[in-house]
């Protein structure tokens, strides 16, 4: 775990703290491109939460991000972690429904987590605060 922040600056990943109240959360940033996606599973181990942000506007590389989530949760080492899936982008009109995001995903029925799906736009703005009050729930240090 030491190495990460270095290993993170190197390859361009971003740290950021959110505080609500009494809690901070600290976010990592990871990289979505394929060079970075062996990665993410050691910056996941120990965290309080899995935030997985797919682009519901690209129905093209929707069942790549199916397959490259569930490799990840098919870590041992990840099981139990809580997993929020954030359908971004949803101000433009060829988005998914949540439904369809869901359904395409393959988040039903997922083995031993809690699973959660919000639809949201980073653009507008629309849906973040339900995700921060998500993520402050789920945190399990408090300031
Ligand atoms: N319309 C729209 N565009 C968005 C939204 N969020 C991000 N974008 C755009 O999508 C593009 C990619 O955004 P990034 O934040 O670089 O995406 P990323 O997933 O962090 O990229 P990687 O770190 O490489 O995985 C940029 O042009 C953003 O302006 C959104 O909610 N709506």
């Amino acid at each position: 775990m030491g190495d990460f922040p270095q290993l993170a600056a190197k390859v361009g990943f971003n740290m950021r703290k959110v505080t609500k109240g009494n809690v901070t959360i600290k976010l990592w940033d990871l990289g979505g491109q394929p060079r970075f996606r062996s990665m993410w599973e050691w910056y996941c181990h120990g965290v309080s939460a899995i935030v997985y942000v797919v682009d519901a506007a690209d129905k093209d590389n929707i069942l790549i991000s199916k397959n490259e989530l569930h490799d990840l949760l098919s870590k041992p080492a990840l099981n139990g972690i809580p997993l929020l899936v954030l359908g971004n982008k949803i101000d433009r009109p060829e988005c998914l429904s949540k439904h369809a995001l869901t359904d395409q995903l393959g988040l039903e029925n997922l083995p031993d987590r809690e699973v959660c799906c919000f639809m949201i736009s980073c653009k507008t703005s629309s849906n973040i605060d339900v995700v921060i009050d998500w993520l402050v729930k789920h945190s399990k240090t408090k300031s």
